[in-house]
């Protein structure tokens, strides 16, 4: 189902862990800073609209999407860290390098993942366009920091 027919920031919240002592590290990119910090803001809120307390929630900024693998990594192998969000977006230019980093920051993050045995949530946003990725956080679409952060949640179940 593609983001037009779904809203990113509509999804079943019964049965959710206690978060209020886990800790989540949000690594964010700070290319198109504009739309990554209303993700960033998105999953924020979400962590604590759910139990999450502002001590236990960890920032960090990498400078692209690329970069998100290294930075979710470092936090990925700290024992305190109980899930790691990372947020970025990469638009689409003249060429095949968004292919490119969005290839390597998926199979990034999905190998930290298994590597250090814990969630880490791929929350980056893949659009054509800024309206696209506009649309994708907080814009009609929804935020897709609110999902990042619901699905770590939900994964700390497991
Ligand atoms: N064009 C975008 C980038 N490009 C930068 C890369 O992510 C990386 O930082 C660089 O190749 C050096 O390793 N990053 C984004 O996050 N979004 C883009 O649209
Ligand atoms: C996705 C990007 O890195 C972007 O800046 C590349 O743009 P272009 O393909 O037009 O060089």
């Amino acid at each position: 189902m593609s983001t037009a027919h779904k809203n990113l920031s509509e999804f079943a919240t019964d049965d959710l862990p206690d978060i209020s002592a886990k800790t989540f590290a949000i690594v964010v990119a700070e290319w198109n800073h504009e739309v990554t910090e209303k993700l960033f803001e998105g999953a924020y809120q979400t962590l604590l609209q759910y139990g999450a307390i502002p001590e236990n929630i960890i920032r960090a900024n990498v400078p692209g999407s690329y970069e998100l693998s290294y930075g979710s990594q470092v936090f990925a192998q700290k024992e305190n860290v109980d899930a790691v969000i990372a947020l970025g977006c990469v638009i689409q230019g003249e060429t095949k390098h968004n292919d490119y980093i969005n290839n390597a920051v998926a199979h990034g993050l999905t190998q930290v993942s298994l590597k250090y045995d814990k969630p880490v949530i791929f929350g980056v946003l893949t659009p054509n366009n800024q309206q696209q990725a506009l649309d994708r956080a907080g814009g009609i679409h929804g935020n897709k920091g609110d999902e990042a952060a619901i699905t770590s949640i939900k994964m700390l179940k497991f």
